[in-house]
């Protein structure tokens, strides 16, 4: 896959369910007038049902492999602003597909701050569905090796979703203008 210039390339924002991906990301879309493109939504879309259902009736291998498709064709695609689901980063395949041609911002949250937003994300989340606090625990810490391939990472404790959006536009110019100065 050859790689567009950095001031082109699509930004990828990864990290554990209910970061903020999703919402962060709409917003770094319309400050940067890209396209905003929410991977859950693709997939979801695809099989017409939710993502809990497609975990119930075809199992995860599956939502799986929908994923990798998906973010492969996109990964090919410029000027987007694309959110990963939060379990997209343990295939080292999407790892590696991302990676090579985008640039990845990793949002990340504390333990004792995700555990405020528990509630918001229970009924839609498969993988958290019938845990208990110390099982969610486990899994926030098991994944958390897998967001370590990333360009950037952004601690959003206490940050509102403007203010982690607004930094985010700012440290690309940054790059940007450091890396690929227009004049
Ligand atoms: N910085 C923030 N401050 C307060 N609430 C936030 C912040 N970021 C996100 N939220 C809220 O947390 C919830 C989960 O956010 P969102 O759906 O964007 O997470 P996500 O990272 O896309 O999750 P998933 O990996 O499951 O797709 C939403 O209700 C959102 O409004
Ligand atoms: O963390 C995960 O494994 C998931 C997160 C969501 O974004 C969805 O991709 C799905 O619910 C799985
Ligand atoms: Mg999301």
């Amino acid at each position: 896959m050859g790689k567009f210039p950095l001031r082109e390339q699509s930004i990828v924002l990864i990290g554990f369910m209910g970061v903020g991906k999703t919402t962060i990301g709409k917003t770094v879309a319309k400050k940067l007038f890209r396209d905003f493109i929410d991977i859950d939504e693709k997939i979801e879309k695809r099989f017409e049902m939710p993502a809990k259902d497609i975990f119930r009736l075809y199992g995860e291998e599956t939502f799986r492999k929908a994923e990798k498709d998906i973010i492969s064709e996109i990964c090919q695609q410029r000027l987007k602003v694309v959110s990963l689901g939060g379990g997209a980063f343990l295939q080292k395949e999407i790892q590696d597909i991302c990676l090579n041609s985008s640039i990845i911002f990793y949002l990340d949250l504390s333990w004792e701050r995700w555990k405020d937003r528990i509630e918001l994300l229970m009924e839609s989340r498969p993988v958290l569905q019938g845990k208990t606090m110390k099982e969610m625990k486990q899994l926030y810490e098991d994944r958390r090796p897998i967001y370590e391939q990333h360009h950037s990472r952004i601690d959003t404790d206490y940050h509102e979703i403007e203010e982690v959006a607004d930094y985010i536009v700012e440290s690309l110019k940054l790059a940007w203008d450091i890396y690929e100065p227009t004049s």
